[in-house]
């Protein structure tokens, strides 16, 4: 094992930092990185990789990878690198066992010259950087691997049980030196409120984080872009100093690296087209391109270089770029280099040693484990990141002050009737609409969970059980802060009795809301989207809820499709008869006697029974338990449908 971490060559990078890797740093890092050393998977390669999608305008076959073979040792970390669409990532989901949205997906992938024994196997053996890496913006850096080592299948939930706390301390310590990250342990990853760390840093946390389940091979798709050069110098070059201390195998696809992070790789997949045009180590390339006829200039990046050559692009006369592509590529099949692959590719399938199996250190953290954690962590982000529940808690405050005192201390007389209906749908109905503040929160969570599902962390249910249960606590000091300012401030029915069943329908209504905006968020984990189909379903609720066309009234379309599972009819319903069925209201005195607005038995003594009013809705009291389960049932659904379609996303 080679420890050759290169310094950086352009101004624009740090020159002053050494890269990780160098033999120091092997004795510095000897104990802390003991979990992460490899001396299972010796190489990793790939022959006759060919996928081939449904092209989506023509629907004839378009081949995305075309017969491309490889082969990585551990310890070399490989960049796969081609110009825009060349299928670097569609290759690099091939490699990882990934899905590739494929009609047909060929060829093998091999761990030390034999399949690996299962997909769930390789899986546990490797792991995968997403593009854009989902991390959660309220916690910390520590935070961010405790968590990560809690929920991991392998081996951080087993070491919580067995061999401590302290060895996944120690774990997280040492990828927090081993990532750079040791002065931003504290330090908030960051919110669209409250600045974290750097984008690099966020990048280099990300890598740290799928390391804490001590994978053998890694798989990352253009870990450095968005970044500046120096930062991605960095990223690769703390990841190259981790490989090469730990004996990892690392394939990452790169964009277009600086001169210094792509001489930081070992090797080099160029692709064009999906095929391949060069493979085989980085110091061999401009070499191969020079005896083609390729020389590079002097003071220039040799990947802009190698990309300018592949890419057809913006070539002016195309045909003929192509043409010079297409010679090149085969120049590349019958070139030194690539009959060395063969030759290595036979050679490691001859040394096979059988399917490698993971470790068995690692055991999966039980159900039980994994929703304790996963509310752990949301229980964190709840209370620190003002965007999921404290905006919403001063929004509810603000519309309850304000619902108090535009329906201010409304007397028990025939003209507050109508008031005291509409402050009930206005109140009921705006509760529901503002769940939509929930969405970004919970389209984080949503990232969070696709990105950790693919990991193999955890899966819908243990998501969506956590998120529920959550949520309980916080709906609830919702309904009854909303409720203590409002309720009193208008002058509902004013009994104790009257008010607490009040506060269990704002909470009702609450728990149906969020698991509405659940359910759609789901579906369309885009912001705009949601938030559209999130007012739009609200907007339907509201309208056929019973208050603007009176159920009776309700044109059977809307009354049978929508209206009896529409969760905003229980509330208002039962708000109704919460404040109507036992009050009794005045009539008006004029100077030709008593006028009542509703006539009910009471005429006669100038007054209102409120179950006149009732009757005009055909609302009966006597309901609330079977209406609480119909409730339940409709929270029930919601969240039923939701985790269905976590599961098909799967
Ligand atoms: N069903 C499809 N029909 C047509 N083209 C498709 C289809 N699926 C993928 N592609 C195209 O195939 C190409 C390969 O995609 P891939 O993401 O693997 O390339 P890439 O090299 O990673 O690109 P980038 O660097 O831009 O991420 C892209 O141009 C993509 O738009």
């Amino acid at each position: 094992m080679t420890a050759t971490g290169s310094s950086p060559a352009s101004c624009a990078e740090p020159n002053t930092k050494e890269a990780p890797g160098s033999d120091t740093d092997i004795e510095k890092f000897a104990a802390a990185e003991a979990h992460l050393r490899n001396t299972t998977v010796h190489n990793i390669s790939w022959q006759g990789v060919t996928v081939t999608v449904k092209d989506r305008e023509t629907g004839l076959p378009k081949t995305l990878v075309d017969n491309v073979h490889g082969l990585v040792k551990a310890g070399e970390i490989c960049a796969l690198m081609g110009p825009s669409g060349s299928g670097k990532t569609t290759l690099l989901n091939y490699l990882a066992s990934r899905p590739t949205h494929a009609r047909s997906a060929t060829g093998s992938v091999h761990l030390d010259g034999a399949p690996p024994p299962s997909r769930a196997a390789f899986r546990a053996l490797s792991c995968f950087v997403e593009q854009e890496d989902a991390l959660l913006g309220a916690l910390t850096v520590r935070e961010t691997l405790s968590f990560s080592a809690r929920l991991s299948s392998s081996t951080g939930a087993g070491l919580v049980g067995s061999r401590g706390k302290r060895e996944v301390e120690a774990r997280i310590d040492g990828l927090l030196d081993a990532f750079g990250l040791r002065e931003q342990a504290d330090a908030l990853v960051g919110t669209p409120l409250r600045k974290g760390i750097s984008g690099g840093q966020k990048r280099r946390l990300g890598v740290a984080s799928q390391l804490i389940t001590s994978p053998k091979v890694m798989f990352l798709d253009e870990p450095t872009s968005g970044l500046d050069s120096a930062a991605g110098w960095e990223v690769v070059s703390f990841l190259r100093g981790v490989a090469k201390r730990n004996n990892l195998i690392v394939i990452a696809s790169i964009h277009q690296p600086s001169t210094s992070t792509f001489n930081l790789f070992d090797k080099l997949l160029l692709m064009s087209h999906g095929k391949t045009h060069y493979f085989g180590p980085v110091s061999a390339v401009t070499p191969h391109y020079e005896s083609l006829g390729h020389r590079m200039p002097l003071q220039v990046n040799p990947a802009e270089f190698l990309l300018e050559l592949v890419n057809t692009d913006f070539a002016v006369r195309r045909e003929s770029a192509v043409q010079h592509l297409d010679e090149m590529q085969l120049a590349w099949t019958g070139s030194s280099t690539a009959m060395e692959l063969t030759a290595a590719l036979a050679a490691a399938d001859g040394n096979s040693s059988g399917g490698i199996e993971p470790d068995a250190a690692g055991k999966k953290p039980s159900f039980l484990s994994l929703v304790l954690t996963l509310l752990h962590r949301s229980f964190v982000k709840s209370y620190r990141d003002v965007v999921v529940y404290a905006i919403r808690l001063a929004m509810y405050t603000g519309l309850a002050i304000m619902a108090g005192t535009v329906w201010l201390r409304l007397s028990a007389t025939q003209s507050s009737i109508q008031p005291f209906i509409n402050s009930i749908f206005y109140g009921s109905a705006f509760m529901s609409f503002m769940a939509v503040a929930y969405t970004p929160a919970y389209i984080e969570d949503y990232m969070q969970y696709i990105k950790e599902k693919r990991n193999g962390l955890y899966g819908a249910t243990a998501m969506m059980v956590s998120n529920f249960l959550v949520g309980i606590p916080y709906l609830f000091i919702f309904a009854l802060v909303f409720s203590s300012i409002s309720y009193w401030l208008t002058n509902f029915q004013p009994t104790a009795q009257a008010f607490f069943t009040w506060v269990l329908w704002v909470f009702l209504d609450l728990l149906a809301a969020e698991s509405l905006v659940v359910l759609l968020s789901s579906l369309f984990p885009s912001f705009v989207i949601a938030l559209a189909l999130i007012a739009f379903a609200n907007g339907l609720w509201m309208c056929v809820n019973g208050f603007m066309v009176p159920p009776d009234e309700l044109n059977v379309f809307y009354k049978y499709v929508f209206h009896y599972w529409d969760y905003q009819k229980y509330v208002f319903e039962n708000m109704m008869v919460n404040e109507f069925s036992e009050r009794v209201y005045t009539c008006a005195t004029t100077v030709t006697g008593c006028q009542c607005m509703w006539q009910t038995d009471l005429a006669d003594q100038c007054l209102i029974r409120g179950q006149g009013i009732l009757d005009e809705y055909g609302y009966q009291p006597g309901y609330m338990g079977k209406d609480v389960g119909i409730m339940m049932g409709i929270v029930f659904g919601y969240r039923l449908v939701a985790w269905i379609v976590l599961k098909l996303k799967e």
